[in-house]
């Protein structure tokens, strides 16, 4: 099976919902699920919702998940995972995709080959953002030691963004950032192991008034200036970024464009974050679907 489809969807405003009858743009995400609803696959679909997509869903993981941390995970067959890309692109075609929580490295090298397959990643028809996620924001890992390498060495060149938060970043090409002025050789770094383009989150910079994300392309540095929200309540909040932009990049955005929208969503998402649980709540995809009353 390969992913023969067209796009479908428009070019325009991405986030606004399809007309009523009107196939809308597709999105693919290849990442865990949070039974907490916080992260993960829930907060892709929320996100993609909200944007005006059409969600679809590679599991790769279940983990056991609440507001403290994960308790446990199982990680789902190589095969398994690589049968959803496939059977999803073939089908109902794939507009964009983005990876979260991958496991393994068996996983992450069934992702590359399904993703090569169905002509999802860079300079293929399918744009790929990569979050390379490790670990919880709790410190609970979601990625086999050894998967790391197949994550730096084989899926990162075939992204055509990769999304990584400073820990990442540190794990990923050895680069300890601790102010703004460290963005850049972060970016660089990144950039170095061959994804296309380089989105590096500053939200970890916490004593930074500012959350100043830094994209690059190997040439220019754009910067994505937004407030700093004092609130402890960020869980999600990588992958609903990453979602966002995957969903504008589903209607045929340019990378530039597709990430600042990203950031618009993401800064009110954070902004409308909320306590929930013991631990640390969600950012919130709700600002966007408040609708008419039933
Ligand atoms: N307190 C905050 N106020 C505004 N924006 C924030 C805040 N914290 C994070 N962000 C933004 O949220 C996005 C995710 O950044 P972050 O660096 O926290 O990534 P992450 O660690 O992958 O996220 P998480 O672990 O919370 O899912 C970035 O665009 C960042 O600038
Ligand atoms: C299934 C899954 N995927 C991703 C994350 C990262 O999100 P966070 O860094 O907010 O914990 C998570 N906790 N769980």
């Amino acid at each position: 099976m390969t992913g023969t489809h067209a796009v479908t969807g428009t070019r325009a405003a991405p986030g606004v919902p399809p007309a009523p009858g009107v196939t809308p743009s597709t999105a693919l995400t290849i990442a865990g699920s949070d039974s907490g609803g916080g992260a993960g696959i829930q907060a892709d679909l929320k996100t993609f919702l909200a944007c005006g997509v059409h969600g679809m869903t590679a599991l790769t993981a279940v983990t056991v998940q609440d507001s403290l941390g994960v308790a446990d995970f199982l990680a789902l067959p190589p095969s398994l995972v690589a049968a959803q890309i496939r059977t999803v692109a073939a089908d109902l075609g794939v507009g964009a995709a983005k990876t979260g929580m991958l496991a393994s490295a068996a996983i992450v090298d069934a992702v590359i080959e399904a993703c090569a397959q169905t002509s999802i990643g860079a300079g293929r028809s399918t744009p790929l953002v990569v979050d390379p996620v490790a670990a919880s924001m709790h410190g609970d890992s979601l990625l086999a030691e050894d998967a790391l390498a197949a994550v730096r060495d084989r899926l990162l060149p075939i992204a055509t963004l990769a999304t990584p938060n400073l820990d990442e970043v540190r794990l990923l090409t050895g680069v300890d950032v601790t102010s703004r002025d460290g963005l850049r050789k972060a970016a660089e770094a990144v950039h170095a192991l061959g994804p296309s383009w380089v989105l590096i989150k500053a939200g970890h910079l916490a004593a930074d008034p500012e959350c100043v994300d830094l994209l690059f392309d190997g040439a220019d540095f754009v910067e994505l200036p937004g407030p700093r929200t004092g609130t402890p309540h960020t869980h999600g909040g990588g992958d609903t970024l990453a979602a966002s932009i995957a969903s504008a990049l589903s209607r045929g955005c340019p990378v530039p464009e597709a990430v600042r929208f990203g950031k618009r969503y993401i800064m009110r998402a954070v902004a409308g974050a909320y306590p929930l649980g013991a631990g640390t709540g969600p950012v919130s995809a709700f600002w966007r679907v408040a609708g008419d009353p039933i």
